[in-house]
């Protein structure tokens, strides 16, 4: 079955695999030489230097943290009725409740994982990670992810920028950090993210129509399409027609749109909850296999179509060509596995940041009437264009995007494995050891935010009044795509659909939030828990 699957892979996309080598572009001399001066300046560190402070330091075993029992270490907490204190808690409230009873260090040990991870809950102990996390930062990856990687390494040699380490993930990441890091690539698609978020505000409209304002329970995966919508014009240049109404359930479109959404609910459940899929060939595991070679596939199709394109006529100049078209000129199997990578990274994230968005929106009335003076400003009709100068001077619209992702971030915190001896929170933390940094807990807390859990994107504006500023709050404490050279790639791509989206949305619709308050919880990533049931009216003007 597997091996069918890899051979259609094959026979759907040769082109792709005919060049293997690097081209050899100013571009990549470039990138090069850079990679050559970091390579001199540091690098993991091979010895096992100690930093000057360690000796005065408390050593890595007198950490606090909750004990482990043997056999089942600290899982029973999570796991069992009554007597486990993590029990039917979410992610941050555990944290919260680790950090109210063992402070701003501890350590979690005896997790599924069987590696121990030490818990920051200090602003300044989060830079001291950051400032030692060396040229080749680690994040651990989602092992169901490496282990596909591993299958299909032959056909996709460059795939799984999240999942690289050192040198390998270095030499990706400094080859397609100038095509996707530079603001005027990104902002060369908003035209198109103004298409799709069109697209979104007309199905808005019908749905409005259809359940007399009502959005059903399926609301989430509106915004999920939206988001596909969005990663494809850019991964593979390509309108894929996710949001159109009635799409035929066997076309390639629908089957995308089901592969998006099954995507991270079989990773959660391989990876995350406790199951027999990490060590063998489950139904799950099988499933997860279809899901990715199913979306490798499709990519490969529009690859190729691509490339087909470009063969025909001469390639347009640096500055006009797409991001597909740039990551093709560098590296064919760059492009596919870079392309593979955007899909997977960049459904669930935006559109479950979009979904927290707007819940905070609706259950905020006067905030989003102040959003929709600016809309009215700013687009003179419902649909005008949305242009770039027009997101210069949204200002009020770029303080709820933050806002937005300082309450309703895709995680909990961001995760660093440090490459070197170090000591934190006056600790010794051996080179080798999973740090993370609580983010989502100090974001939210009183201590660094005031009035912390409320929706006040006031507090982003530079004129905002003292008491609720955020220009003395440490930098390190909001950092919703990450910090440094490993921070999300996709940032800009990512920030610029939402502030397009929303503005759009606003400006056509008045938002209501008629229920109890949203749950949101930790599935894989954070977001809301249950079906979003906005009440929408359209605006009058
Ligand atoms: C609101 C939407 C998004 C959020 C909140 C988000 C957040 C993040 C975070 C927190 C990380 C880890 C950073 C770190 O460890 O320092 C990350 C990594 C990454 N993101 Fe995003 N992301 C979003 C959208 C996207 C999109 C649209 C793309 C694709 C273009 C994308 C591609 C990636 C990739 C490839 C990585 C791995 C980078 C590496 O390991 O070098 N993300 N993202």
């Amino acid at each position: 079955m597997l091996r069918a699957t890899f051979r259609s892979i094959h026979h759907n996309g040769p082109k792709v695999f005919m060049s293997t080598s690097v081209k050899a572009t100013t571009e990549n001399a470039a990138n090069e030489k850079k990679f050559q001066h970091y390579k001199n300046l540091n690098a993991l560190d091979t010895t096992d230097t100690q930093p000057s402070d360690w000796n005065e330091a408390r050593p890595f075993e007198d950490l606090p943290g909750p004990k482990p029992t043997p056999i089942v270490g600290n899982l029973w907490r999570f796991v069992l009725p009554k007597i486990g204190d993590f029990y039917g808690l979410d992610f941050p409230d555990i944290l919260r409740r680790i950090r109210e009873q063992y402070g701003d260090i501890s350590i979690l040990k005896g997790l599924l994982s069987g590696r121990p991870m030490v818990l920051l809950f200090n602003p300044k102990d989060f830079e001291t990670i950051y400032r030692n996390e060396g040229v080749w930062p680690i994040r651990v990856g989602l092992p169901s992810l490496d282990r596909y990687r591993e299958m299909r390494k032959d056909a996709m040699p460059s795939f799984g920028m999240p999942q690289h380490q050192g040198e390998e993930w270095f030499k990706y990441r400094s080859m397609v950090n100038p095509i996707l890091m530079q603001p005027r690539n990104s902002l060369q698609y908003a035209d198109k993210m103004n298409l799709v978020a069109d697209e979104l505000v007309d199905n808005i409209k019908f749905l409005v129509e259809q359940n007399n304002g009502q959005m059903p329970k399926t609301f989430t995966n509106e915004l999920h399409k939206w988001s596909l919508e969005s990663i494809g014009v850019v991964t593979l240049d390509k309108h894929l027609g996710c949001l159109k109404r009635n799409l035929d359930k066997d076309s390639e479109t629908q089957k995308l749109i089901d592969c998006a959404l099954q995507l991270f609910q079989l990773i959660y459940k391989i990876d995350i909850l406790p199951s027999m899929s990490k060590f063998m060939s489950t139904p799950n595991w099988k499933k997860l296999i279809q899901v990715l070679d199913f979306m490798l596939q499709t990519n490969l199709k529009y690859i190729n179509q691509t490339l087909d394109k470009l063969e025909t006529k001469k390639l347009d100049e640096d500055e006009k060509s797409s991001v597909l078209q740039k990551l093709l000129k560098l590296d064919r199997n760059i492009a596919v596995g870079m392309s593979l990578d955007m899909m997977i990274a960049g459904i669930d994230t935006t559109g479950r940041v979009l979904a927290g968005g707007l819940y905070y929106l609706s259950k905020n009335p006067e905030k989003q009437a102040e959003l929709r003076k600016e809309a009215v400003a700013l687009l003179k009709n419902k649909d005008t264009p949305i242009t770039k100068e027009t997101l210069a001077k949204a200002s009020y619209l770029q303080a709820v995007v933050k806002e937005i992702l300082r309450l309703a971030p895709i995680g909990v915190g961001n995760t660093r494995t440090t490459p070197k001896n170090v000591v934190i929170g006056g600790y010794q933390i051996p080179k080798g050891i999973d740090v993370l940094t609580c983010n989502l807990v100090l974001c939210t807390s009183d201590e660094y935010f005031s009035r912390g859990k409320e929706f006040i994107p006031e507090r982003w504006i530079p004129s905002a009044p003292k008491e609720l500023s955020t220009k003395n709050t440490n930098p390190f404490i909001f950092a919703p795509f990450g910090t440094g050279t490993r921070g999300c790639i996709g940032r800009r791509l990512a920030t610029m659909e939402l502030q397009i989206a929303i503005l759009k949305i606003v400006r056509n619709f008045e938002l209501e939030w008629p229920h109890e308050d949203m749950v949101f919880e930790t599935k894989m990533f954070y977001g809301i828990a249950r079906p979003l049931e906005l009440h929408v009216k359209s605006v009058n003007q």
